[in-house]
């Protein structure tokens, strides 16, 4: 998306072809530092340490980390390295593993001369995909925006509560739950976001609302809690949220709270939305609440929050006693009966075994074996 009227990706090849160019989120909305990362630690860290974050763009960093370790040795014994270290980063996001997965599986049946070329195109390959998913996962969800503003008065906004950021900083651009959005935007549509805060690290505050205000989008800041008062009070037509792993039944596992959401979009007949393109849907587990490693961060998530202080330097302030410990749980898990529904690239599947698999009969089949 644009920035300042010049064209941004999450992730691009630096000029030495090499190494990556990311944008380093955790100085957002203050600042936009774009860091160089030319080693698989560094790839590690920038994963780890929440540089990038976001399922689908976990999954293209890693990707890249996988090319950057063949340039230096292309070994099975390095193929298989990498894999370990780059996966045991960040636990709860399916798209690193498939992303993985998918370099290692290419990769293996090359001969060594060949693997580093071959790595560096696959994971060019993989970002250009993100891309395409998500403009076809907007196109899909913009027939719901339609809808809904045809029942409004004209001109009044469609109005949609997102958690969290699954806007483009989360993928390589145009962001899952963000996309339909866009695409309402473009048609016109009038629509208004409410941008739930998202503590502990605030990506809804810091980086959706960024986002938001960087492409025009009408939005309101608002803090978790809110969102149950928003929709009793008529005040939300639609959730759209994004998803760290969806399982083959359709559970949804997404950014810590989003299960709260869901059970107040139920009680108050807001249609719940999860939109999500297919790398992250994890064949291999049904019931997400049993199934899904929940990532456990640092309390000091929790205890510490970063801000801009009025001389314009961005630092870390404490909101609780040194004494008090601090829990973190990163993700939970919304089961499939609070989903109205979910927007893939190929359509909006109900969010049961049935819905997925009439979707992607071949995936459901093979991954599942
Ligand atoms: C399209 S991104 C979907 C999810 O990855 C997103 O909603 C989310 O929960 C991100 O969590 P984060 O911990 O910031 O990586």
């Amino acid at each position: 998306m644009k920035v300042a009227d010049k064209h941004y990706r999450t992730i691009w090849l630096s000029k030495d072809g090499r190494s990556v160019d990311l944008i380093d989120q955790r100085w957002l909305p203050h600042e936009l530092r774009v860091e160089t990362v030319g080693t698989v630690e560094g790839v590690a860290t920038a994963i780890r340490d929440m540089w990038v974050r976001g399922a689908p763009l976990i999954g293209v960093t890693a990707a890249y980390g996988v090319a950057i370790r063949m340039a230096e040795d292309p070994s099975d014994k390095a193929l298989d390295d990498v894999w370990e270290t780059l996966h045991e980063t960040r636990p709860t996001a399916i798209n690193l593993r498939w992303a993985l997965d998918a370099m290692r599986d290419l990769l293996r049946k090359l001969p060594e001369a060949e693997r580093a070329a071959a790595a560096y195109a696959r994971a060019a390959e993989i970002a250009d995909e993100d891309v395409e998913l998500n403009r076809s996962i907007g196109r899909h969800g913009l027939e719901i925006i339609r809808q809904i503003a045809a029942r409004k008065k004209p001109g009044e906004p469609v109005n949609i509560l997102t958690h969290c950021n699954a806007g483009w900083l989360a993928t390589v651009d145009y962001g899952t739950a963000t996309s339909p959005i866009y695409h309402a935007m473009e048609e016109g549509i009038p629509v208004h976001v409410y941008v739930d805060e998202t503590r502990p690290r605030n990506q809804g505050a810091q980086l959706t609302a960024w986002e938001m205000a960087g492409h025009g989008v009408p939005h309101t800041l608002v803090v978790d809690n809110a969102g149950g008062h928003l929709m009793q009070h008529g005040m939300v037509d639609m959730v759209i949220v994004g998803t760290d792993r969806t399982t083959a039944d359709g559970d949804v596992c997404n950014k810590i709270g989003t299960y709260l959401k869901a059970l107040a979009a139920k009680d108050n007949d807001v249609p719940f939305y999860v939109a999500l393109p297919s790398p992250t849907i994890d064949w291999t587990v049904r019931d997400g609440v049993k199934e899904i490693p929940i990532e456990e961060r640092s309390g000091d998530e929790v205890s510490l929050v970063w801000g801009k202080d009025e001389a314009g330097a961005v630092r870390q302030v404490r909101i609780s006693p040194e004494a008090t410990p601090a829990g973190n749980p990163a993700f939970d898990v919304t089961p499939a009966r609070l989903v109205t529904g979910l927007i893939t690239e190929r359509g909006i599947a109900t969010a049961s075994a049935d819905g997925l698999a009439k979707l992607f009969p071949d995936r459901a089949k093979a991954d599942a074996a």
